[in-house]
Parts: structure tokens; C-alpha cells; sequence
């Protein structure tokens, strides 16, 4: 099954009931600082949303959740690979993918195949702090010539206007917070993305 070239992420059930009814296919729970026992509710909130919609729901960072929950798909990064049960993860039959940044974090990412490689940040991202700079377009093109038919999906910075230059430079996927999150009309928004990217 193919995923949705347009890749939302956040931090709560309530966006998915807001963008899930105008058509977002493929989402992305991001949700930090919650005790596991509340998670747990929360992310099954978005579970059942996403099921009632026909979405796709990524969990991110919360694998063991993910498994307890018979949830389809987890995104990690490189700290989360860290401490992560990967033998657990594909037993449970989770999609896995995988953040990466650098050379040596796309090698790792790539010898644990992973069912999508992230490559961010592509433009300065406000979401939060973070040690890479901007990627660039042309790194986008380098990652996709060296990840081959495994989607790539670009993140960091990127809006409604950015997209169309990331899917030239090889990007199949583009993922976007606060392009969203933080306009004056989110469900507007959403529409141009999804207008945009179909
Ligand atoms: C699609 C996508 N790409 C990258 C990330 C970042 O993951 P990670 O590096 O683990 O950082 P946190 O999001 O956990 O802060 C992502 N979540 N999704
Ligand atoms: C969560 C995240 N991960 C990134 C990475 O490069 O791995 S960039 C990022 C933030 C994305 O938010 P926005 O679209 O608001 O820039
Ligand atoms: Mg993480």
C-alpha cells in the first residue's frame, strides 16, 4: 500500500479530528511529555479516528505503545534506535521509519530496512532546537539517489509553497507541524496541502 505524498504531524487527537474529515490519509502522532498510562488513551483515541477515516497513523517515539496497541506503523529516530526492541517491532508487524540527518545515520537507518527514510531538516524548522542546519534541495536528491525506491520523506521547515521543489528534487513524501499548526486558518491550510500534493 502505497502512502500519501502529504504527511502531517501532531500533538494531539483533537488535529486529527480537524484534518482527518478534509481528506489527510497519512498522519503523524508526535506526542512528548505524557505518562505512558495517558498515552495510552491517547494514542488509541487516534487509532480508532484513523481506522473510522481510513488514515494511516504513525506512531512516533512510542513503540511499545505501538505494539500494545496493534498500531501499523512507528517512526524512530536515532535516540529512539537506541533503546528500541527492533525483533519486537517487526514480530508486531510495524512499519518502521526512520529519521536520519547525516551519512552515518542514513547507513544505520538503511541496514535496519525501514519501510520510509526521513531526511530533515530541509530548511530551518521552529518546532524545535536542533544541532543540523538546513539540508538543502540538493541533499535531497543525493538521499534519494542513495535510498532508491524506498520513499523518502522530507521534513523540517516545509510548507504549501516549498513542496513542489522538494518532489522535483526527489522527495516522495513531504511532512509538515507548524505550515499547519500555527496558521490562521489550519483547515484552510490543510486543503492547499492536500490540493497541492494530489
Ligand atoms: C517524518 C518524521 N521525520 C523526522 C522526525 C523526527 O524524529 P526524531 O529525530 O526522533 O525526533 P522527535 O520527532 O522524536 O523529536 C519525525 N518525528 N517524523
Ligand atoms: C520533528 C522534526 N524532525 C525534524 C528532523 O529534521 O528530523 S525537523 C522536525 C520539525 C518539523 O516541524 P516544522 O514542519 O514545523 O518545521
Ligand atoms: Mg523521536
Amino acid at each position: 500500500m502505497s502512502l500519501d505524498r502529504f504527511y502531517p504531524i501532531f500533538d494531539s487527537p483533537k488535529w486529527l479530528e480537524r484534518a482527518l474529515p478534509l481528506g489527510v490519509t497519512l498522519v503523524q502522532l508526535r506526542i512528548k511529555d505524557t505518562p505512558e498510562t495517558e498515552l495510552r488513551a491517547v494514542m488509541a483515541r487516534a487509532q480508532a479516528l484513523c481506522r473510522r477515516h481510513g488514515a494511516v497513523l504513525v506512531v512516533n517515539d512510542h513503540w511499545r505503545v505501538a505494539i500494545e496497541l496493534g498500531c501499523d506503523w512507528v517512526h524512530l529516530g536515532q535516540e529512539d534506535l537506541d533503546e528500541a526492541d527492533l525483533p519486537a517491532i517487526r514480530r508486531a508487524g510495524l512499519k518502521l521509519g526512520i529519521s536520519t540527518h547525516d551519512y552515518v545515520e542514513l547507513d544505520r537507518a538503511l541496514s535496519l530496512s525501514p519501510d520510509y527514510v526521513a531526511l530533515g531538516p530541509v530548511y530551518p524548522t521552529i518546532l524545535k532546537k536542533m544541532k543540523w542546519q538546513r539540508q538543502g534541495l540538493e541533499r535531497v536528491t543525493e538521499w534519494k539517489r542513495l535510498i532508491g525506491d524506498l520513499p523518502l520523506v522530507v521534513i523540517g521547515g516545509m510548507s504549501v509553497e516549498r513542496a513542489a521543489g522538494a518532489f522535483q528534487a526527489g522527495a516522495n513524501i513531504v511532512s509538515a507541524v507548524t505550515d499547519i499548526t500555527l496558521h490562521a486558518d489550519p483547515e484552510a491550510r490543510l486543503r492547499q496541502w492536500i490540493e497541492t500534493t494530489r
